[in-house]
């Protein structure tokens, strides 16, 4: 089974993908020739224009690749180091309990463990989007909240070490360094939303979202403001509204990854406390610049290695393996045994 294979990266996350901020652009980087050929009129028509320009943007990204170079090594460190000296303020929030979550997600969850549960039937219980495949859906208490962001602000005052919680976001917490991983974020994927994935999303892969990547994101109006357009290295993405008070900050989407029209249409929708907006993963989006408060997200990327084995998210091809910590980017290798002449992405639906 893959499930005990130890998870791999592609090798496409040292090259592609790198966010180049202040033209708001994704580049891929070999070298200082092909980012000029790939990618210099889209950087020129973003106001890119001296050899000044160009030099900063090269000087972003080889540091960006740098950074990714070290960052599983530098991670590993900063783990240890939280584990040993770090003192929580709430040290509940860390193991999830039923009575962190609202009464009404826990009856979702009731609705899809049962033998007769289908979709239609789901749907009487989400609110969804358009034909989009975005739906909300009420996750956490309001107490689980304000003590989960109390935490997170505790860890954010002490003098632990951070790490970024992605190439976009500037401000947040990775968990799985807090340690939240096997007692919290894998128990609520495993019992909670795979059964609820499993009949919104069976063709990414839903019933078998076997790792993840857990974040949680921070603006304010010192901070981050807003998040650009991207789609995430993820099949299934839960966003949850952990609060704090804030205004605007809506997110958007667009097309889905491959499936681009040549006008695309963006709907906006109003990030609701204590809920969650599932989607798919490759669904282009980004969220606007709030206009006051704090914006705290628990972002999960679920990903299930029987989907992405096949088509790296990030790159497009055949993913190209490399080995990593924890559950890398949720790839495993493909044993010949394991490959019938049609994919099978899952045994379980
Ligand atoms: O801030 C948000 O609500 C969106 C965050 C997001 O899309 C991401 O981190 O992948
Ligand atoms: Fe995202």
């Amino acid at each position: 089974m893959s499930a005990a294979r130890p998870f791999l990266a592609c090798a496409c996350f040292f090259s592609d993908n790198v966010f180049v901020g202040r033209y708001g652009l994704h580049v891929r980087y070999r070298d200082e020739r092909q980012l000029r050929r790939d990618h210099g009129r889209a950087l020129r028509e973003r106001g890119c224009r001296s050899d000044e320009d160009f030099g900063a943007v090269l000087r972003e990204v080889e540091a960006e690749v740098q950074r990714r170079k070290q960052l599983i090594h530098q991670s590993v460190e900063r783990r240890a180091i939280i584990s040993q000296c770090y003192k929580p303020k709430h040290p509940e929030v860390y193991v999830l309990q039923d009575s962190f979550l609202a009464p009404e997600f826990l009856e979702i969850v009731r609705y899809c463990t049962s033998p007769d549960a289908h979709l239609d039937g789901l749907l009487q219980y989400t609110e969804s989007f358009s034909d989009k495949r975005i739906y909300r859906l009420p996750v956490f208490t309001e107490e689980f909240c304000q003590a989960f962001v109390d935490e997170l602000e505790n860890f954010e005052q002490s003098d632990m070490p951070k790490g970024r919680p992605n190439t976009m976001n500037n401000y947040g917490v990775l968990l799985n360094e807090l340690g939240m991983d096997e007692t919290f974020i894998t128990p609520l994927r495993e019992k909670y939303l795979q059964p609820i994935t499993a009949l919104l999303y069976p063709d990414l892969g839903g019933a078998c979202l076997d790792s993840h990547k857990a974040f949680v994101v921070k603006y304010s109006l010192h901070e981050d403001l807003d998040l650009s357009s991207h789609y995430d290295n993820a099949e299934v993405t839960l966003n949850i509204s952990l609060g704090k008070d804030f205004t605007e900050g809506n997110l958007y989407f667009g097309d889905f990854r491959q499936d681009p029209t040549p006008v695309p249409k963006y709907i906006e929708i109003e990030h609701v406390g204590t809920q969650g907006l599932l989607h798919r993963g490759g669904h282009i989006h980004g969220a606007l610049p709030i206009a006051s408060g704090e914006r705290w997200n628990l972002i999960i990327w679920m990903r299930s290695s029987a989907v992405r084995n096949q088509l790296c998210p990030m790159c497009n091809k055949k993913p190209d393996l490399v080995e990593a910590e924890g559950f890398g980017d949720g790839f495993t290798e493909t044993l010949e045994d394991d490959m019938p002449e049609t994919v099978n992405l899952c045994s379980l639906w």
